[in-house]
């Protein structure tokens, strides 16, 4: 089987996540599709952010599999690629001790873009979030709302197919957030599939179509937010 050219639809067939013998997670049978925007809501507990990584791929099912577009089972090392078609945002981004250029420039690097395309996108991407005036500054000295806006701005320039967001503005102030809202909507507009965890019924209901709500690692309802929430 060749590399698969999608990561959308993500399949879950009977998975569950039991690290040591004791399941925090499933049996989930659902799947994520592209174009509508999904919100995963829930307790402290719950399981969100447990789902979150096994859609990325950072963690395995202890049972069951998680198919990806055309097919690929997630285990199998087809995988790694349609990974690279997606990006994860943490609630506390993961920069380098190195500038916010430098940052946004390393994701261009490590996937071998030449260095002339990798500037022009770097400088496109820092602008269109508002961090132009910021480049030179230390990537760990930026307010949080900034680093969260960078951490977006690195995802940018690998036009994910998927942009995987966990309670991305939970430590942000009301102002922040707006501004980290309007980038997560850049994503959407640019064609980007937006699954997010987040706690806020608001921000729920401002930033998604479809809504899935875990409780004690089970999918109790799924379904247009407005239905669910
Ligand atoms: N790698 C792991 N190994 C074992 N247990 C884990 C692991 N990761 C998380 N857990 C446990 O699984 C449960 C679900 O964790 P998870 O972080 O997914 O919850 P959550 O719904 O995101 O919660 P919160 O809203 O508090 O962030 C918790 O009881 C947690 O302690």
């Amino acid at each position: 089987m060749g590399v698969p050219q999608k990561t959308l639809p993500i399949v879950f067939e009977g998975v569950t996540f039991a690290p040591s013998g004791v399941s925090l997670l499933g049996p989930l049978d659902f799947q994520l599709n592209a174009g509508q925007r999904t919100v995963i809501v829930g307790p402290n507990g719950a399981g969100k952010s447990l789902l979150l990584r096994l859609c990325h791929g950072l963690l395995k099912p202890t049972a069951g599999q998680i198919r990806c577009g055309d097919g690929a089972e997630a285990k199998s090392p087809e995988y790694t690629a349609v990974r690279q078609r997606q990006a994860m945002v943490f609630q506390r981004p993961i920069l380098l001790r190195r500038s916010v250029w430098a940052n946004a420039l390393y994701s261009l690097k490590l996937r071998g873009i030449p260095k002339d395309q990798a500037r022009v996108e770097t400088t496109a991407a820092l602008s269109l979030f508002g961090l132009e005036a910021l480049a030179k500054r230390s990537a760990r000295h930026l307010s949080g709302g900034e680093q969260q806006r960078l951490a977006l701005a690195r995802a940018w320039v690998l036009k994910p197919e998927v942009l995987f967001l966990d309670e991305p503005t939970s430590a942000l102030d009301p102002d922040a957030t707006v501004a980290v809202e309007a980038a997560i909507d850049q994503f959407h507009a640019n064609g980007s599939k937006v699954v997010m965890v987040t706690h806020s019924v608001s921000q729920a209901r401002r930033m998604a179509d479809e809504c899935l709500l875990l409780e004690r690692g089970q999918i109790v309802k799924k379904g247009p937010v407005a239905e669910v929430l």
